[in-house]
């Protein structure tokens, strides 16, 4: 079911205002501490907000503004949580689990029972039914915990980094069983991986520090990212100019003649430019002055050069990442030898704008 979230609560410096169309899975993401489990708890009606609302399917969850507020206890709103740890009950079979939701909302024994069975074989987990959780991996605690939230047929499922504490090997299926049951199905997922936005979720927000940064499909978010934050979630640089005399001025470079012809903002206007690291090339340090321009750079084209400070070297696949002048090159192990790269040496980088992103901020 839809969802309007409109919410403040001061002490965590958490502000948000938040929509959810009926059916859709979106992903929540954000740096630590940016209020993501706070939006979760709010929506599940474990946190009370100073000020605002929440509706789901019109149904009011909560409404603190006007003088006689309104406030839905948890057990009654109308979704399930799912979060980092199973938390079954340890007295209770794996069936018995799953069929305390249905049974809590008044189902008969046989009716939740018959509900539990067929939401163990949704997640895969039927033959583990009589066993106790203390006899279950995380993996599969993980799977019973995920049939019980179904079980309670919510009208919005809410999870929290649901894969953050399963061993790496128990993941892969997890996200397999979640992209089944997620599918059509009106769903908030935190999540710090971005390969859950992708495969997971219609749309991703973006929080920092108590706000919502950016929204989009998780394409669009990842292919022009807004914060340093989703860059990297991205695998992106990400740099902040201005466009003047048609090309884009960032503090140790121009791209002269990018953005001579504008579909937004004008002279002076705020522009940024996110590209890969594989696209910038490292040079020995050489009679470079800033901004200048290589009309045939490596790989063609013209490519912009400029003098930068090597911070750090490390591993990257089956690359070296060079950190340098507050960007990072992906370069090869033999190229980084040839350069005899150290830091605290100087280098020269090559941009390219065709291989950039550039969109107004
Ligand atoms: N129980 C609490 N009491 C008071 N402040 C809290 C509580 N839980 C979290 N906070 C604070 O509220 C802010 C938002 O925290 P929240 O846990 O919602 O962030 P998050 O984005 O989920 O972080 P993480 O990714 O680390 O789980 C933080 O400043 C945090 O320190």
């Amino acid at each position: 079911m839809s969802l309007h979230l409109s919410a403040t609560v001061p002490q965590r410096g958490v502000d948000v205002d938040l929509r959810l169309a009926e059916g859709e899975t979106v992903a929540l993401l954000g740096p630590n501490g940016a209020g993501k489990s706070t939006v979760v708890s709010l929506i599940a009606g474990l946190v009370h907000p100073e000020v605002g609302r929440a509706e789901l399917g019109g149904r009011t969850l909560f409404n603190l503004a006007g003088s006689r507020g309104t406030w839905v206890p948890a057990h009654r709103r109308g979704t399930a949580l799912l979060a980092q740890e199973p938390l079954l009950f340890p007295h209770l079979n794996v069936r018995e689990n799953v069929a305390f939701g249905p049974r809590s909302t008044g189902s008969s024994r046989k009716t939740a029972l018959a509900a539990a069975d067929r939401w163990l074989a949704e997640v895969d987990a039927a033959d583990l039914a009589r066993r106790r959780p203390s006899e279950l991996s995380g993996g599969q605690a993980q799977r019973v915990a995920l049939a019980r939230a179904l079980a309670a047929e919510p009208a919005l499922l809410l999870l929290d980094e649901p894969m953050a504490a399963l061993d790496v090997e128990a993941v892969p299926l997890m996200r397999r069983l979640l992209k089944r049951t997620l599918a059509g199905r009106s769903a908030l997922i935190v999540t710090h991986d971005v390969l859950d936005a992708l495969t997971l979720a219609d749309r991703v927000l973006v929080m920092q520090e108590g706000r919502i940064v950016e929204s989009g499909p998780a394409a669009v978010v990842l292919r022009r990212p807004r914060s340093q934050f989703t860059a990297s979630l991205a695998g992106l640089n990400l740099v902040a100019g201005i466009r003047k005399s048609g090309g884009f001025v960032a503090g140790d470079f121009t791209l002269p003649g990018v953005l001579a012809e504008p579909a937004a903002g004008g002279e002076g206007a705020r522009w940024l430019a996110a590209f890969s690291p594989t696209s910038v090339a490292v040079h020995p340090a050489g009679p470079v002055h800033p901004g200048v321009v290589h009309p045939a750079g490596p790989g063609g084209g013209v490519h912009t050069l400029f003098r930068a400070r090597v911070t750090d070297l490390e591993p990257q696949g089956d690359r070296i990442r060079v950190r340098a002048g507050g960007l990072a090159a992906d370069i090869s192990p033999g190229r980084a030898a040839e350069l005899g790269l150290d830091p605290g040496q100087d280098v020269v980088l090559a941009l390219n704008p065709e291989a950039m992103e550039l969109y107004p901020e």
